[in-house]
C-alpha cells in the first residue's frame, strides 16, 4: 500500500466501559469517514461483559495490575464474549449505520501473535503482542472493509492468550504506522490536578504520565491505556488521543485537529529546527 493509503489509516480502541453508551452517530461518523476514503481499524475491549458472563457462570475473576488473571476456564469465556458477542455487536452496529465492516478475532489468520506476559506465573494465559499480521489488515482495508478486531492472540506454540485491549490496539496502531491512535473510553480524557483543581488535561507528555502514575493520579484501567500510548509514540504513531465515545462528533473532532479529550504527545525536544 502506498503512502497516501497509509496516512488514511487510523486505529480506534473502543473500551468495554463505553460500548453500550456509544450512540448510532458514532458508527454513522465512521461510515461517513469510510465513504470519504479514510481507513479506520477498530480494536475493541469488553472487560465488563466478560466479568458479567463469568459472574453468571459462577467463575471467580480478579485483576492483577489492571490485567485479568486468566485460567483456561476464564480464557474460554473471554474468547466467547470478545470474539462472539462484542465483536459481532460492533460489526452489526457499523453495518446498521451504513459502514462496511468485517469482524475478526486476533487468532483468525494469525492476526495477533502473542507470547505470555512477564508475570505469567501470576496471570495465567495473558498475552503480549509480538507480531501483527498487517498484510491481512491491509487486504481488508484495500477491499473497502473496516476490520474490527477482538483482542485474543495466538502464540507460536498455538496457545490462545487473552490480551488487554489497549495493549492490542496500541500494537496494531504501531505496526500500521497509523495516526492518530484514538482511545475511546467512558471519561473525557486524563484528569489531573491543575492549581488545586481537578480537570481534564488537554495534553500530557510521557514524563507527566510517569509522575501521575507514581502519585496515583493515573490508576486502574487508565494505566494500560497510557502505557500503550507511550509504546506507540516510540513506535511510529505521532499522536494518541483519549476521548469519551458518548460525546457527539468525537472522531471528526480528533481527525480535524480540534481540541477534544487528552492528547498524549512526545516529550518536547529542546533543539527543534
Ligand atoms: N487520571 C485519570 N483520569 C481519568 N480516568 C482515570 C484516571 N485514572 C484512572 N482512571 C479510570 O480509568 C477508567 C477508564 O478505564 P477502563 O474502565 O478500563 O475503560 P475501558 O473499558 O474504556 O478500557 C475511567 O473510568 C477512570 O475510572
Ligand atoms: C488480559 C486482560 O485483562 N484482558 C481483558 C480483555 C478485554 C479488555 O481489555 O477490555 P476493556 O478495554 O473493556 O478493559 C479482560 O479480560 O478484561
Amino acid at each position: 500500500m502506498g503512502e497516501a493509503g497509509k496516512s488514511n489509516t487510523f486505529v480506534i480502541k473502543c473500551g468495554g466501559s463505553t460500548l453500550a453508551a456509544l450512540p448510532n452517530a458514532f458508527f454513522a461518523e465512521l461510515a461517513a469517514f469510510q465513504k470519504a476514503g479514510r481507513q479506520p481499524v477498530i480494536v475493541h475491549g469488553g472487560g465488563p461483559a466478560i466479568s458479567q458472563a463469568l459472574n453468571k457462570l459462577g467463575i471467580h475473576t480478579e485483576f492483577v495490575d489492571g490485567l485479568r488473571r486468566t485460567s483456561a476456564e476464564v480464557l474460554d469465556v473471554a474468547e466467547m464474549v470478545l470474539a462472539g458477542k462484542i465483536n459481532k455487536e460492533i460489526v452489526r452496529r457499523l453495518s446498521q449505520n451504513g459502514a462496511k465492516a468485517v469482524g475478526l478475532s486476533g487468532t483468525d489468520g494469525r492476526l495477533l501473535t502473542a507470547e505470555p506476559v512477564a508475570n505469567a506465573a501470576k496471570l495465567g494465559y495473558v498475552g503480549e503482542v509480538t507480531e501483527v499480521n498487517t498484510e491481512l489488515l491491509n487486504a481488508m482495508l484495500a477491499a473497502g472493509y473496516i476490520p474490527v478486531v477482538a483482542p485474543v492472540g495466538l502464540g507460536v506454540d498455538n496457545q490462545r492468550y487473552n490480551i488487554n485491549a489497549d495493549t492490542a490496539a496500541g500494537a496494531v496502531a504501531s505496526s500500521l504506522g497509523a495516526g492518530p491512535f484514538i482511545v475511546v473510553t467512558d471519561v473525557a480524557g486524563i484528569a489531573g490536578t491543575v492549581d488545586g483543581e481537578k480537570k481534564v488535561l488537554p495534553t500530557v507528555t510521557p514524563s507527566q504520565i510517569q509522575s501521575m502514575i507514581d502519585s496515583g493520579e493515573i490508576y486502574g484501567g487508565m494505566i494500560p491505556k497510557v502505557k500503550a500510548a507511550l509504546k506507540c509514540l516510540g513506535g511510529g504513531v505521532n499522536e494518541v488521543v483519549i476521548v469519551n465515545g458518548s460525546e457527539t462528533g468525537v472522531l471528526g473532532k480528533v481527525l480535524r485537529g480540534e481540541p477534544i479529550g487528552t492528547t498524549i504527545v512526545a516529550e518536547p525536544t529542546a533543539a527543534k529546527a
